[in-house]
């Protein structure tokens, strides 16, 4: 490819008018801090020359190009080797033998990033995972939307409601109604990744720590199900998972050892949508050579972006992290294999994760045909359903989904995966550990009129703890379902 070349061609589209060698790009010693390609690796840059849809309109070039050095020349915030493990743990979804829990907020804000808020929401995922892990009979990865989700796509790019610049994530700009606000600051960036750093950190804490031991995760479980009116109608298999403990506790078995490696296994994720920022934390491991996004375990495409000659397909081809990309009911069966073939050329089990987000009126009649295709092409990948984006509604101005919308959701995901005798991966879900009224329905019975108690979402509706918890259950039972279907046929 001619790489040098192309950088010196106009930009297409994206965030930098202007040709490549007037932003220095091609010239300036990456030492100086001015440079934004990297001489030694320059296809990490092609992507620069390629149409990036929503970028932000960064008014300041220069602040950008500061606010770049900065990042490139901090410590990631992940390392390689686990990066690597978690492929390892994803090819065995991709396999059938387990199963995958990516869960967390739509939009993380700098002002939630507390310490509460990140306990809260581990804790429920840790909580979902116990039920999922019964559910499955097999190991759950754990994959959470948290340190570093701090960038968001939109419809449109002004505000109807206030005729302002739409909100893109903390790490572009502010969500308070201001005009000074709403303007792109690149070294948003740059706080973005502190406060990533800040929530990492008390995350290995509690995956260490007894904080996340199968007893504690369990006693929690135990309360949902005893103290409140939603949990009460899981009582049955609270009760069997109490059993199966006891049964481990019996054998020996040290519940309050979360893992042979002494901790709960956790990884990071968020999407891939700012691609200075991904490109800034992107580093190649001396030892293998290897390039990796070093800001998360797993880096999703959007559906907005997954274009195939645009420039987030481009990058995000050429890191080896685990990648997930959301499929849209609109997406064709060919599109997506040439989404497969694009990220995953060599095959590798846990390298893609395809997560579809059809909507519950859609999933039946527009996945069966992708997974096929995908399938028949031999593509070890990781199906997972994320039953929330093609489920928000509009309710009098305010953005919500029903959780019997979901549920449906990942029941048709089920069914279309039984029908075709592939594995029902996993599930990616935007939820927060906090008694938020932001989506209808569920054991509580949110309606309508209570939307407005506790709406605190910085972009799109999460499912409140119990909401989660709730899923978490249902989904049990349907993967017990698949199980004892599966161990039918192996006896028959
Ligand atoms: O999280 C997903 C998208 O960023 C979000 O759904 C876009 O919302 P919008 O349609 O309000 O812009
Ligand atoms: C933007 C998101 O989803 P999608 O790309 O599927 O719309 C998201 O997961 O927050
Ligand atoms: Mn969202």
């Amino acid at each position: 490819m001619a790489a040098g070349g192309n950088r010196r061609e106009t930009f297409a589209a994206g965030p930098y008018p202007g040709r490549v060698s007037e932003l220095g790009l091609d010239s300036a010693p990456v030492a100086t801090g001015q440079a934004l390609t990297d001489q030694a690796h320059p296809e990490l840059d092609l992507w620069r020359t390629l149409p990036a849809k929503q970028q932000p309109n960064w008014p300041d070039q220069a602040a950008l190009r500061g606010a770049y050095a900065e990042l490139s020349a901090l410590p990631p915030l992940v390392i390689a080797p686990e990066v690597r493990s978690l492929t390892e743990r994803l090819a065995d979804v991709a396999r059938g033998e387990a199963f995958l829990l990516q869960g967390g907020d739509c939009a993380e804000t700098f002002a939630a990033n507390t310490a509460n808020n990140i306990r809260d929401k581990v804790k429920t995922l840790l909580q979902m995972a116990v039920v999922l892990t019964y559910g499955a009979s097999t190991p759950v990865v754990k994959v959470a939307r948290i340190a570093g989700q701090y960038a968001k796509p939109r419809s449109a790019d002004i505000e109807t409601s206030t005729g302002l610049p739409s909100y893109r994530g903390d790490a572009v700009n502010g969500l308070e109604a201001t005009l000074a606000a709403r303007l792109p600051d690149p070294y948003r960036m740059v706080s973005a990744y502190h406060h990533s750093a800040a929530a990492l950190n008390l995350i290995r804490a509690f995956a260490t720590g007894g904080f996340s031991s199968l007893s504690q995760v369990h006693e929690w479980n135990k309360a949902f199900v005893r103290d409140s009116a939603a949990g009460r109608r899981y009582e049955l298999m609270a009760t069997d998972i109490e059993r199966a403990l006891a049964f481990m506790a019996a054998c020996g078995i040290d519940l309050d050892r979360t893992s042979e490696l002494g901790g709960v296994e956790l990884y990071t994720s968020h999407e891939g949508l700012l691609l200075d920022y991904e490109r800034a934390l992107t580093r190649v491991e001396e030892s293998t050579g290897q390039v990796c996004d070093l800001s998360a375990h797993m880096i999703w495409i959007g559906e907005r972006t997954r274009d195939l000659d645009g420039a987030h397909m481009e990058f995000l081809s050429r890191v080896t992290n685990p990648i997930g990309c959301k499929i849209g009911p609109k997406a064709s069966p060919d599109e997506v294999l040439a989404i497969a073939e694009r990220i995953n050329p060599e095959h590798i089990p846990g390298r893609l994760t395809l997560i579809s987000r059809m909507g519950t009126g859609r999933v039946r009649d527009a996945l069966p045909a992708v997974v096929e295709k995908v399938n028949a092409a031999g593509h070890p990948v990781v199906w997972a359903c994320d039953p929330m984006h093609g489920n928000t509604r509009d309710v009098g101005g305010v953005k919500t989904r029903h959780f019997d919308d979901v549920l449906d959701e990942v029941l048709g995901f089920f069914e279309v995966h039984k029908d075709l005798g592939t594995h029902p991966g996993g599930l990616h879900i935007e939820l927060t550990g906090e008694d938020v009224t932001e989506c209808l329905g569920g054991g509580q019975e949110i309606g309508e009129a209570d939307l407005g108690g506790r709406y605190e979402t910085a972009c799109d509706p999460r499912l409140n703890t119990s909401q989660a918890l709730e899923l978490a259950f249902l989904v049990a039972e349907m993967l017990q379902a698949t199980r004892s279907r599966r161990a039918q046929a192996h006896t028959e």
